[in-house]
């Protein structure tokens, strides 16, 4: 899609805002070509030129009250303009967000996460900064030919070579805009990456210093540092060197102005008043020139800012970016509401047939699985580690985008298994959960609506009330950045709580058992299959597990290897029998 009709598309959103802001910005233009009227009318009343009934008084006081009008109208512009931008680049990032939420969860970001914030935050600048100045140019440009227009009634010729240094400056423009694209895209990508890097060794500030590479750490942020100081230093010198030729260009024309306004004084075909008037719609008609060249040099960088806000999509068409979405800047938020459990939510049977998913860098995956989870159901998914069970839990939520397979919820096809598969349908704990920066019940609740009793149940359940005693503040405890104040076993027991709260249909849980000791593990299952409605769909590789399955999968290579029950496939499987013997014998049974 072309920038401009991205712009366009923008203006639309609040067209009235768009509108007003060229109105006003347009007015703010028209009173600086009066001043120059009114100067003009000053110095032909000073000498005796022009004979107005207001006289020099009546013109400085006409003067003053310009002045403080226009002091007001660029304030009242420079407010509307703020409105507008946090707007339009309100929609953009509202709308990037949006999609990033609704991408495979699993997938990861096609940029790193210093990079991404780097997208949210200059790109959509850049494109708020381009609509800003689309109607100001336009306006502008106007206004500029209104000037000339008087400029060549009051002396053609000193307005025709006035303008010359102008027009060559402005082509000089044009020809360099591709350059200074260039430059500026470099030190745009040279900044991102920077930030990349910010972001990649805050996060990993334990993994660095694990390994010992601090060092190594510092001297690629350096050499990423003058990566971006040479390319922030080529663009701004080619920048500023551009705007030094156009505001000389200017000068030489004020000068141009004076030599052939000279003879055209002494001849009394030109004013002193045509003069200053010169002089003001110059400048003017320069500041025009100047700002054309750089609206036209900034919108090709604007329209790479587009396409790399377009990768964020994940492949949805160019015009979601700038898709009209409420923004609600004003007043409180809608409430968020609560899932409800509709009778048709009620589990009887899921089932998956062929499911298939390549990852797209590896080419392993998942191929041809089947699966079927009666109400009330333990399902085990086993395997040796890379087999493909994470994988396959994935896809079957829409984590993953499944490229072949059928997916029935009572017998329903399920074709959104992404949308389909939330609380309070299903409930999820991944093998490595997440947690925000909040307090431990904010954590389990997650947005959910607060119901102490049900929380209270759900910590139980996760085999966590005698951590809650450890901690100073029990539920209310703040968990730190990514929970670093909990140890991995009580993050993984909050993320438990955090899905028995949704009292879902049924339990999807990638792997618990990293983080747990056997015993607080065999707990925890038991609290869950004390519910005898509880259906659960579990990648484990734990004895207690094992033995309470009515069905176990094993996977090999991404393809079942074998299914049945424990018994049967002890008796049948030789990758069973290597897994539990190899693997899960030093367990007590
Ligand atoms: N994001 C990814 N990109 C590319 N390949 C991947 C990705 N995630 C997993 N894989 C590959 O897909 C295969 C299956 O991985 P998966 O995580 O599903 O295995 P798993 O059985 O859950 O392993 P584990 O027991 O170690 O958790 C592996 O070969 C793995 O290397």
């Amino acid at each position: 899609m072309p920038t401009w009709r991205y712009l366009l598309k923008m203006a639309c959103y609040k067209p009235g805002l768009y509108a007003l802001h060229a109105v006003l910005w347009g007015v703010f233009g028209l009173t600086a070509l009066l001043a120059g009227l009114l100067t003009r009318a000053f110095f032909d009343t000073l000498t005796g030129h022009a004979h107005l009934p207001l006289g020099v008084t009546g013109l400085v006081v006409l003067m003053v009250v310009l002045a403080v009008g226009r002091v007001a109208l660029w304030l009242t512009a420079g407010f509307i303009e703020i409105l507008m931008r946090f707007t339009m680049s309100g929609l953009l990032r509202r709308n990037l967000l949006r999609y990033v939420l609704k991408r495979p969860g699993a997938q990861a970001l096609p940029y790193s996460i210093g990079e991404t914030i780097s997208r949210f935050r200059d790109d959509a600048h850049e494109a708020e900064d381009k609509l800003d100045w689309s109607d100001e140019i336009v306006g502008q440009g106007l206004l500029a030919v209104g000037a000339f227009l008087v400029l060549l009634s009051i002396n053609s010729l000193v307005a025709l070579v006035t303008i010359l240094p102008l027009l060559i400056v402005t082509i000089i423009a044009r020809r360099a805009s591709l350059t200074l694209g260039r430059y500026r895209d470099a030190s745009s990508q040279a900044s991102s990456q920077v930030t990349g890097a910010i972001g990649d060794i805050l996060t990993a500030v334990q993994t660095v210093q694990a390994a010992g590479a601090e060092e190594r750490a510092v001297a690629r942020f350096r050499r990423l540092n003058e990566q971006r100081r040479k390319a922030m230093l080529t663009d701004r010198v080619a920048t500023q060197a551009l705007s030094a030729i156009t505001s000389n260009a200017v000068s030489v024309g004020t000068g141009l102005i004076m030599l052939l306004a000279a003879n055209s004084l002494r001849e009394s075909s030109m004013t002193v008043g045509d003069f200053a008037l010169f002089i003001s719609y110059l400048s003017f008609i320069a500041d025009f020139t100047s700002d054309l060249g750089r609206f036209l040099a900034d919108y090709k960088q604007t329209g790479v800012a587009f396409a790399r806000m377009n990768v964020l999509l994940n492949g949805a068409s160019p015009d979601a970016l700038v898709e009209a979405t409420p923004l609600y800047l004003r007043g409180s938020l809608p409430a968020i509401a609560s899932p409800v459990h509709e009778v048709s939510d009620k589990l009887a049977l899921l089932e998956a047939k062929g499911l298939t998913y390549y990852h797209q860098q590896s080419r392993h995956g998942i191929a041809a699985i089947d699966l079927r989870l009666r109400r009330g159901s333990l399902t085990v998914v086993t395997g040796r580690t890379g087999s493909g069970k994470t994988t396959l839990l994935q896809t079957l939520l829409g984590l993953l985008p499944r490229e072949k397979g059928e997916i029935r919820w009572n017998g329903k096809i399920v074709d959104d298994a992404a949308a389909f598969f939330v609380p309070p349908r299903i409930a999820y704990t991944a093998q490595v959960p997440r947690l925000f920066s909040e307090t431990l019940k904010q954590n389990i609740l997650l947005g959910l609506q607060e119901n102490p009793q049900a929380v209270l149940a759900a910590v139980r359940g996760a085999v966590m009330e005698q951590d809650l005693q450890t901690l100073e503040a029990g539920l209310d405890t703040p968990v730190g950045t990514r929970g670093v104040k909990l140890s991995g076993g009580q993050i993984q027991r909050t993320a438990a709580a955090r899905m028995l709260v949704r009292a879902a249909e049924l339990l999807v849980i990638d792997d618990l058992s990293s983080a747990l000791d056997v015993e607080t593990e065999r707990t925890l299952w038991e609290h869950i299959f004390a519910h005898e409605d509880a259906t659960c769909l579990v990648v484990t590789h734990r004895r207690a597990a094992l033995q309470r399955a009515d069905h176990i999968i094993v996977l090999n290579d991404g393809r079942i290897d074998a299914e049945g029950t424990l018994d049967e496939l002890l008796l049948s499987n030789e990758e069973m029998r290597r897994l539990w013997q190899d693997d899960y014998g030093n367990e007590p049974e």
